[in-house]
């Protein structure tokens, strides 16, 4: 009985997925062989060392100590695009707020006091200060063009926007699903300079943090747009505080609400709204917990974030496989096998495969793989983890 720990709400589709005959959720994360997380932040939590798995029903993985996880050979699993159209169709009503102060509009008119005179007249006398602007004919800057950046770009395309599109690391998969319509922005700079409305898709990453800082936020036009959906980090929101208060800018929206942002008047800020629906809440939990069934009972990977992808064949009638993830360096291989063999153990089949300093290893086995094999296993130097697959 495999146990795993819920961090965060999970929909009861994808929890369904874990049988009761193999699968108990447990409340102890310290005994838990995967836990299931969203957003929940889990740099300074105790994992134990039962751990194998990691799955974030979601994208981002910047409250995952990943690079931790992977020196303890542990998988980290999200859902990539299972959660980019919700995303995508929020920025879209987002520009459209902004573009039209709908926000304020609404404010306005929930405000009106029909006991204070003709409630028509204050209507036509009031809807002067919210005139906004039209999308179509505008120029929409989209910075990452992953699985949102491209369904924002191709969608601001079909709205008779000009989409420009900045990713210097852009993959084959999306540069293929991308409008052709998208102009390509090989510098950041050119794409703020040139547009009226500026949106962000990257991840947070060390690299990613604080890209827009106080030069970069200057080159943006007077009266621009600026919608942040991946994480507030990204963004020097300190920096932006003074473009705000000098109304260089139209609006920051954010779905990161900032405490030195959020009373300003061209703020508009949603409470992390980005991937709440329900369809996107079902995909990310189901397509997460079928790669993490399947990883945790066959060895497969599929959209981990530390590990090398590899499909394999189910195991056959009475074999036995060994997953083992270990440090990418020359002789660990054979240090394996040496045990193995020592131990008159043949090996029925093999693969091993890297993605950067990591490299994951199965084994088929055609006997028993008991405690002691895989003890022997977990103090050769370079071995991470090793565990059987069931
Ligand atoms: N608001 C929400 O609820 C919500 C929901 C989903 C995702 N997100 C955030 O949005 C981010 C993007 O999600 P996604 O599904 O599109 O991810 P993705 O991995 O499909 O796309 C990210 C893109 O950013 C690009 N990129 C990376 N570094 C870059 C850089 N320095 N400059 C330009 N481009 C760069 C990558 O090449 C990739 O194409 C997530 O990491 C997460 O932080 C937020
Ligand atoms: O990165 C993501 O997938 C989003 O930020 C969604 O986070 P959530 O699952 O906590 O809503």
């Amino acid at each position: 009985m495999k146990k795993i720990r819920v961090l965060n709400q999970i929909s009861q589709k994808g929890l369904a997925l874990l049988d009761e005959q193999s699968y108990r959720l447990t409340e102890q994360t310290e005994e838990a062989e995967a836990i299931l997380v969203r957003s929940a932040d889990m740099h300074a939590l105790d994992m134990g060392s039962h751990l194998q798995a990691v799955a974030r029903a979601g994208v981002g993985v910047n409250n995952i100590p990943v690079s931790r996880l992977s020196e303890a050979g542990v998988a980290v699993f999200n859902a990539p695009g299972a959660n980019a159209n919700a995303v995508k169709e929020l920025v879209i009503a987002a520009m459209l707020m902004a573009a039209r102060n709908l926000y304020t509009a609404a404010d306005y008119a929930k405000n009106l006091d029909p006991a204070a005179g003709d409630l028509a007249a204050q209507v036509e006398s009031g809807k002067k200060r919210f005139s906004g602007f039209e999308l179509a004919g505008r120029k929409l800057g989209v910075i990452g063009l992953g699985a949102i950046g491209v369904k924002v770009a191709n969608a601001a395309i079909g709205m008779g926007m000009e989409v420009y599109g900045y990713d210097p690391v852009i993959s084959v998969h999306h540069a293929w699903h991308l409008n052709s319509a998208v102009h390509q922005c090989e510098r950041l700079e050119s794409l703020l300079q040139a547009c009226d409305v500026v949106t962000i898709h990257v991840p947070l990453l060390d690299s990613t943090r604080g890209m827009l800082n106080a030069s970069r936020l200057a080159l943006l036009t007077k009266g621009a747009i600026l919608l942040n959906f991946s994480r507030g980090e990204i963004v020097d929101e300190q920096a932006l505080k003074t473009h705000l208060n000098n109304h260089y800018l139209h609006a920051y929206v954010s779905d990161f609400p900032n405490a030195e942002l959020l009373s300003l008047p061209n703020v508009l800020s949603f409470p992390h709204l980005g991937a709440s629906t329900l369809e996107a809440e079902e995909l990310s939990a189901i397509q997460v917990i079928r790669n993490l069934k399947s990883y945790l009972e066959q060895g497969s990977v599929q959209n981990s974030v530390n590990l090398p992808d590899v499909s394999i064949e189910p195991k056959g009638d009475g074999i036995r496989r060994l997953a083992i993830v270990n440090r990418n360096q020359a002789g660990i291989l054979a240090e394996i096998t040496e045990t193995l063999g020592r131990r008159e153990l043949n090996i029925e089949d093999m693969l091993n495969k890297s993605r950067g300093e990591i490299a994951y290893t199965l084994i088929d086995l055609r006997a028993d793989i008991d405690e002691s094999l895989l003890d022997a296993l977990r103090t050769l130097p370079n071995v991470l983890s090793a565990r059987e697959c069931r």
